[in-house]
């Protein structure tokens, strides 16, 4: 029986190897980590991530041919082909601070196989890595080998041998190492660069009365530009988009590309803008201060159907809002108020490194408060905005929310998914990120 086994059990690593787990029957499948809390969990009811379906694909194939476990060195020395799918950070220290992605756990993972190997492996690199970090790798193996056969591998979304079980030959993509790396960084950059342009394209809608949408969807007929990535948003978040791109920045920087750098910087530059933008036009419609106001969020994670939070712009528009001296007040389906808080206080980029690792949470922000219900968060609010684009905001009862609202009333829809027109005649001030502007946010004007 071939032997996969799968170092870093996070977001990428788990949900993969379950899918490869239920449609190989014949191969087994053993994802390690050093996390004991990581591992319990997706031996337990509760799983780490959330994901609609996961659960139960995890169910279908857990104890059978997949499984989860602390035992890191054991599994490796077994496998056939090893997965590595651990952080890849931004570096907070040293050279390239700030950007650079931080190889630590790669390079940590990468001296363990050679310790512990005793047959031939494929090694397969499924973290985002920076380009010729597979040949770095290789050199570790091989200079450590004890006379065994290394084959390296960068897969960052696809690999022949066990995904041609399900996926069709032509659909899988052959290229040269560095293309691979390479492409899985220009990817990201391309999909976070529509979404800049598109909300670059926001605040103009909103300076001369077009509106997003309707610029979207025309463009979008164009099939050469195509109709997907280009709803406005207040902001793109994740764990990839931009710590990809601020890797991508260095990359070209070390290779005399200052331009090239400049050029994707911006995507960011206009991501963060967009994020104060935000906050900016939330204080300023309030009579320019929101100190000792009470503001419901409506979702915290950084897309919906998930409660991941890394990256996400509600951490932005949460703080912009405490810096205000604003009460917020904060629901999500998914995130915990313990995620919450330690999301708040933790430094930028500490986020994607080993839970273990991370600082623990100091003392929490006491401006912030997490409730399980949306009505509940802006009973007694001036203001509810929707960071998260979650399908039940669409369905909430406003009218029941803006009775228990203090007057006037205000709702920021950070993802358009509200009915504008249906809230105003309610009798809520409503923004909607690049429409055309309410007369009371028109003589407020937010700068950014
Ligand atoms: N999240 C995504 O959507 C996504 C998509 C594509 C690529 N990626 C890339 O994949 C990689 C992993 O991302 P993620 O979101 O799964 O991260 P994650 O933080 O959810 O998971 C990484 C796991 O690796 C474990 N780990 C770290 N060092 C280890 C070691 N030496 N031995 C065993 N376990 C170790 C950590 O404890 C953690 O549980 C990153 O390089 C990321 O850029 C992520
Ligand atoms: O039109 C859009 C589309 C997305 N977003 C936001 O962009 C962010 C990222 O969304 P999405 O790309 O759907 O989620 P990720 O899980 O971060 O996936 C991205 O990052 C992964 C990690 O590298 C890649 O594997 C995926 O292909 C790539 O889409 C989220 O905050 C979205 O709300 C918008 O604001 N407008």
């Amino acid at each position: 029986m071939v032997k996969i086994c799968c170092i870093g059990a996070g977001y990428v690593g788990g949900p993969t190897m379950a899918v490869i787990a239920i449609k190989c029957p014949a191969i087994e499948v053993v994802v390690v980590d050093i996390s004991k809390p990581r591992i319990d969990a997706w031996n337990s009811d509760t799983l780490p991530i959330y994901e609609p379906g996961l659960d139960d694909v995890v169910k279908a194939c857990r104890g059978k041919n997949l499984f989860f476990s602390t035992d890191v060195e054991k599994h490796v020395a077994e496998a056939d082909i090893i997965f590595v799918s651990v952080n890849t950070p931004t570096k907070t220290r040293g050279l390239g601070a700030g950007k650079a992605a931080d190889l630590t756990y790669w390079e940590s993972a990468a001296r363990m196989i050679a310790d512990v190997s005793k047959s031939d492996k494929i090694v397969v690199e499924k973290s985002t890595v920076p380009v010729k970090t597979a040949e770095a790798i290789e050199k570790i193996l091989t200079h450590n080998s004890k006379g065994i056969n290394y084959q390296i591998l960068s897969n960052p979304e696809f690999l022949k041998e066990v995904y041609a079980h399900w996926v069709p030959e032509e659909n899988i993509i052959t290229t040269n190492l560095w293309s691979a790396e390479l492409s899985k960084l220009a990817a990201n950059a391309f999909l976070a660069q529509r979404i800049s342009s598109v909300n670059a394209m926001s605040a103009l809608c909103e300076a001369t009365g077009a509106n997003v949408s309707e610029v979207s969807y025309a463009i979008g007929k164009d099939s050469r530009i195509g109709p997907k990535f280009l709803n406005a948003s207040v902001g793109f978040g994740g764990s990839c988009f931009q710590k990809d791109i601020l890797n991508l920045v260095y990359i070209c920087e070390c290779n005399g590309l200052p331009e090239v750098a400049n050029y994707w910087k911006q995507v960011i530059k206009i991501n963060d803008y967009q994020k104060s933008r935000f906050v900016n036009r939330v204080v300023s419609s309030m009579f320019n201060t929101v100190s000792g106001k009470k503001i419901a969020v409506l979702g915290f994670a950084f897309k919906k159907d998930t409660g991941d939070t890394r990256e996400t712009p509600a951490i932005d528009v949460c703080k912009g809002l405490v810096g205000d001296k604003a009460q917020v007040s904060i629901y999500d389906p998914q995130v915990t108020e313990d995620q919450i808080q330690r999301d708040l206080a933790m430094n930028k980029f500490d986020w994607d490194h080993p839970m273990h690792l991370q600082p623990t949470s100091p003392t929490a922000v006491k401006q912030v408060s997490v409730v399980w219900d949306a009505y509940e968060a802006a009973k007694g609010a001036h203001g509810v905005c929707i960071l998260t684009e979650w399908d039940e905001f669409k369905k909430l009862d406003y009218q029941k929310i803006f009775d228990n609202m203090q007057k006037p009333a205000f709702v920021f829809d950070g993802r358009n998914v509200v009915d504008a027109e249906k809230l105003r005649e309610i009798g809520f001030i409503v923004y909607s990120i690049g429409k055309p502007l309410d007369g009371w946010l028109k003589d407020m004007p937010a700068v950014a």
